[in-house]
């Protein structure tokens, strides 16, 4: 979005607001190129959420909904635009706030502070659930087992999968988590460039920051630079996508040890990437319907934390080391291993 400051510059005065015609406009909105003022933005944007939320029937009278509340500026738009309409609109919504501390010092204890806040500030229960309670590892533990590289994989696994479990607590028919226009964009292209056709129709996941994430996000802030429509159409070409009747599409099941969601069974991993399958046993474990955050968790107590984390170019050296190991045997044919990426 462009502030008024940079729209000044060029046009040499401040704009009235093109909706109330009264206030000076504080920012230009790349969706309709209009220029307009703080509290008319406010508005038009709760309006446009209302009609996403009717059209959409995104809910039903009487429901549970938890709002995945990290602390950050999308969640606690989220929560507050949330409660304000479930109010305004008389949904009949039933919302809470449900926080994941992933227990990394100073960062998730200062925003659950914000989240804190929020539940006073908007009135919904908070539930918080913590990767110690609910895995026995806090991320700054696993960071000091498995080093900085892969520790976005357990990160975003966990979460997700925390999220689940919070939702499960908390008995909520659905749960909503924010993402600003920027983030979409980015996970479309994302997704473009690695070929993964499935979850661009998903969108699914809760993305870490990571290096290549990072490539993206300037190349669409570039892009934005020189065309402001650039992300909102990005975003329209990745919902317009239609996907060829020959892609495989994630097939979402229930994990055998822990009972929550698993999008790819453990056991099409081993097949996927060459390791040995005997009757569901796959490195030793019986790891038939796995999700990713047993087998990552399997590989944390067992001290063999690359377990579960793939590579798209062969085996490296350590994974076959730990597999070598956990087996006694060469049960690892040393053939190339795909990324595992629920
Ligand atoms: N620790 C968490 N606890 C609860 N919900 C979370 C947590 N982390 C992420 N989420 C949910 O997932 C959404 C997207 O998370 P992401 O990590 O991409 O952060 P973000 O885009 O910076 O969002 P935010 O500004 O809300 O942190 C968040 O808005 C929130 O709804």
């Amino acid at each position: 979005m462009e502030t008024m400051e940079r729209g000044k510059a060029k046009s040499g005065g401040a704009r009235q607001c093109s909706i109330c015609k009264q206030a000076r406009a504080a920012l230009k909105r790349p969706k309709t190129l209009e220029q307009i003022c703080r509290e008319c933005f406010y508005s038009v944007f709760e309006e446009e959420v209302h009609r996403v939320i009717v059209e959409n029937q995104l809910f039903r009278p009487g429901e549970r909904v938890a709002i995945g509340a990290s602390g950050g500026k999308d969640s606690t738009v989220l929560a507050y635009v949330l409660s304000e309409l479930n109010r305004r609109h008389n949904y009949g919504l039933d919302l809470f706030l449900l926080s994941v501390d992933e227990g990394i010092t100073g960062y998730r204890d200062d925003s659950l502070e914000t989240v804190k806040r929020n539940e006073i500030q908007y009135g919904l229960p908070l539930k918080v659930v913590s990767y110690k309670d609910l895995y026995g590892w806090t991320m700054d533990e696993i960071v000091k087992m498995i080093g900085l590289k892969n520790n976005c994989t357990f990160c975003g696994v966990f979460r997700r999968q925390a999220l689940d479990r919070g939702a499960a607590m908390l008995k909520v028919e659905k749960l909503v988590t924010g993402h600003n226009a920027d983030d979409i964009a980015e996970t479309v292209l994302l997704n473009i460039l690695r070929g993964d056709i499935a979850r661009l129709v998903i969108l699914a996941g809760i993305y870490s920051p990571n290096a290549y994430r990072g490539f993206a996000r300037e190349f669409i802030k570039d892009l934005e630079r020189i065309r402001p429509r650039a992300i909102l159409d990005i975003i329209k070409s990745g919902e317009n996508f239609r996907i060829s009747t020959f892609t495989k599409m994630p097939e979402q099941g229930t994990c055998e040890r822990c009972g929550y969601i698993s999008s790819q069974p453990f056991s099409e991993f081993c097949l996927h990437n060459d390791l040995r399958m005997v009757s569901g046993v796959c490195l030793g474990l019986d790891v038939q319907k796995w999700c990713k955050a047993c087998v990552l968790l399997e590989g944390l107590n067992r001290g063999l934390p690359k377990l579960g984390i793939g590579r798209s170019r062969g085996i490296d050296n350590h994974s076959k080391k730990e597999t070598k190991h956990m087996n006694g045997q060469n049960d690892v044919q040393g053939k190339p291993c795909g990324t595992l990426d629920f």
